[in-house]
């Protein structure tokens, strides 16, 4: 295994599968039709028993190989000469799948404002149906990090023994009142744009970035902003710190927009593993894959023992912890560790 070659893209293949049976949702809405874009790398082997079925997290897409590039490639932990590697595109997100740009077949226009709430149990469902359209009938690992973690779990629970390893990064049984308060915060800072409630693309963008701002600040732990933005110099204004998270949120405007923002925030915040079924720990108990859980140290937003809880609640669960000042977002950057915990955890399983 090589950690520190080049990033070099592996050949992928992109397809959109489109649904025409109706999507019934947790609210009681209905989505008539809805589409899906997937991306797969690799092959099906002959068994169909090597695939790795990736849930990105808030703003990712289904390219998985880039931003997970330092785990999925050519001599990666995930290497597409071994694994048939496919990841969809969120239901809601603004990356080809369905969302709130996308028409209403009831109007004719796009849904804008009326997208119906999805939760992250709708989003499980909509994955369920792809993979069903795929004609898989054994996953051998599901990976997820965050909100792809929470898809993940409610999956589990799903594909019963159809699933074997679920590995959940940086995530949570059921959202807590920290994570619903941090999201309401951002969703307040979108409200507050005065183009919010236009019906274009950019409405609510600057609040998008305030959001994004805020976001940050639950992404990252303070070390992380001690080590890397403090100043160099005594000064009055103009910190550092200050012009990071106005980057961040200038960058995060450029590639996505408030409404699908909006939309999955809800769904994170709606996610309860429990909900109908008896309670989160009912629900962790009935799922039959192994699961790897794995924390990060200094996740200020999903605690490290939320994570942990899933371990621990599982039939044959597993936990391990990323130590990093990178705090939640260490999930999508800490790859050497991450490929460490995944190879041992493998070891241990045979
Ligand atoms: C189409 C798509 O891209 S979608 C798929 C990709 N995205 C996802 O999957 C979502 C998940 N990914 C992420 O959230 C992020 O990419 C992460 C967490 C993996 C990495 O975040 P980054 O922003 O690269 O890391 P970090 O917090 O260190 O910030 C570095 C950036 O801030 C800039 N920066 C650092 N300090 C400052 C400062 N004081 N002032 C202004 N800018 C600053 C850097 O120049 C760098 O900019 P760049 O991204 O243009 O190169
Ligand atoms: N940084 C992640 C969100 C935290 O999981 C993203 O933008 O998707």
């Amino acid at each position: 295994m090589n950690l520190t070659s080049q990033y070099a893209e592996p050949t992928m293949t992109q397809e959109v599968f489109h649904s025409s049976e109706p999507l019934h949702l947790e609210s009681g809405e209905v989505l008539k039709a809805f589409e899906l874009a997937y991306t797969t790398y690799g092959q099906l082997n002959p068994e169909k028993s090597n695939v790795i079925w990736v849930i990105h997290a808030l703003t990712g897409d289904s390219k998985a190989a880039e931003w997970w590039n330092g785990l999925i490639g050519e001599d990666k932990f995930f290497d597409p000469a071994d694994h048939f590697i496919i990841c969809a595109n969120l239901l809601g997100s603004c990356y080809g799948s369905t969302n709130p740009f996308s028409e209403n077949p009831e109007s004719g226009e796009p849904y804008f404002y009326d997208f119906p709430q999805v939760t992250t149990r709708d989003l499980a469902a909509s994955l369920e149906r792809l993979r069903i359209h795929l004609g898989i009938h054994q996953i051998h690992t599901l990976i997820g990090g965050s909100l792809g973690g929470q898809v993940g779990l409610e999956w589990a629970v799903i594909l019963g023994k159809k699933l074997k390893h679920a590995v959940i990064l940086a995530s949570t049984a059921k959202t807590s009142p920290w994570v619903v308060g941090f999201n309401e915060t951002q969703r307040m800072a979108i409200e507050s744009d005065c183009t919010w409630g236009e019906r274009h693309e950019l409405a609510g963008i600057k609040g998008l970035e305030t959001a994004r701002a805020i976001a940050m600040l639950s992404y990252r732990h303070p070390d992380d902003l001690t080590v890397k933005q403090s100043e160099r110099e005594e000064k009055l204004d103009g910190f550092r710190a200050a012009s990071y998270l106005r980057y961040q949120g200038q960058k995060l405007a450029k590639r996505f927009n408030a409404l699908s923002y909006w939309t999955l925030s809800k769904a994170m915040d709606s996610h309860d593993l429990g909900r109908n079924r008896g309670g989160v720990d009912v629900a962790i108990s009935s799922i039959e894959a192994r699961v790897l859980a794995i924390g990060v140290n200094a996740d200020l937003l999903f605690l490290p023992t939320e994570t942990q809880y899933i371990s621990q609640k599982a039939k044959r669960g597993t936990y391990k912890e990323i130590n990093s000042t990178a705090g939640h977002d260490a999930f999508l950057i800490e790859f050497e560790q991450l490929a460490y915990f995944l190879k041992s955890y493998y070891l241990e399983q045979n």
